[in-house]
């Protein structure tokens, strides 16, 4: 079968003056419909920039980006297929929710992408309210502004904005990582169960081994703007081939480990976690 998504050979770089840097080079991978794709690396290892080029908010310098079969980045020019099909989210819900704007407002805006049509069919009321209720939030929230709510209501809001426009492909930029533990548990049990009820694939970005071992089926580990390891989440956590990702595997405490801290959840921790909030 196809991929949904294809990245062939993509690479970024950047000027400053006479001086270019690599923050990306030759990265390939393909998501199938329905996956969870991990993208795991240290700080600076280019993995949000990655996101951002599938998603059109930076141009590759080279290769190219194919979405169901059709070229997304055309070496000079974005196309984007159909809009509101995919849709991204970001670690920061403080720096990435717009503090002037109401919740309503702030979920709604990206139907103005849309068709008039089409903006109406997904923009009624009845959608919206169905939306952020299965976020975890009230009716009456939409009428507040974002310092209103917590870290984790914050990340609904946005994860309620990115859902609005009924997208098939979502890349989740870190989407716990500036939460407290027992709220990621929460969140990434949201993400898993939307990502059931509405067949969403993910692009899942993290510097964190136990969240892409949580929530992805396949991954690839990125070191300076390469990926230097690319295969199922099983494999690579039982039989890592590269010494870097074993480096990152040997610094988790114990993959069954009962401890909880912010650096590593464990899989009975989310579940402990999600059964307590039931
Ligand atoms: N607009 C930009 N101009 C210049 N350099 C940039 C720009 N955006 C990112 N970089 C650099 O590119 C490299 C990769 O950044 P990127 O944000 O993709 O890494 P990352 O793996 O997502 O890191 P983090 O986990 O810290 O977000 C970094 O060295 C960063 O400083």
């Amino acid at each position: 079968m196809n991929p949904l998504l294809q990245v062939s050979g993509i690479g970024k770089e950047y000027r400053k003056g006479t001086q270019s840097f690599h923050a990306v080079s030759q990265v390939d991978f393909s998501i199938a419909r329905g996956e969870t794709f991990g993208l795991i690396g240290e700080s600076g290892s280019g993995k949000s920039t990655i996101g951002k080029m599938i998603t059109g908010l930076e141009h590759p310098t080279n290769g190219t980006i194919l979405y169901e079969g059709t070229t997304l980045w055309t070496g000079h020019k974005f196309n984007r297929l159909k809009p509101g099909e995919m849709q991204i989210v970001f670690q920061d819900p403080q720096s990435s929710l717009d503090p002037r704007m109401r919740v309503e407002s702030i979920i709604m805006e990206p139907l103005q992408a849309l068709p008039t049509t089409e903006r109406k069919a997904k923009g009624t009321t009845e959608k919206l309210h169905a939306l952020i209720t299965r976020v975890g939030l009230k009716v009456e929230h939409l009428n507040r502004f974002p310092h209103e709510f917590s870290g984790g209501q914050r990340q609904r809001i946005a994860i309620a904005r990115a859902l609005i426009t009924d997208p098939s492909f979502v890349v989740l930029d870190e989407p716990t990582s500036a939460l407290d533990v027992s709220v990621q548990a929460h969140v990434l049990n949201l993400l898993q169960e939307l990502k059931r009820e509405r067949n969403l694939t993910y692009l899942f970005i993290s510097h964190n081994m136990s969240v892409i071992r949580y929530m992805c089926d396949r991954m690839a580990v990125m070191q300076k703007g390469r990926i230097v390891e690319t295969g199922s989440v099983t494999d690579i956590f039982t039989n890592p081939q590269d010494t870097y990702t074993q480096t990152l595997l040997s610094s988790l405490p114990s993959l069954h480990a009962k401890k909880v801290d912010n650096e590593c959840l464990t899989e009975q921790s989310y579940e402990k976690s999600a059964n307590k909030s039931s």
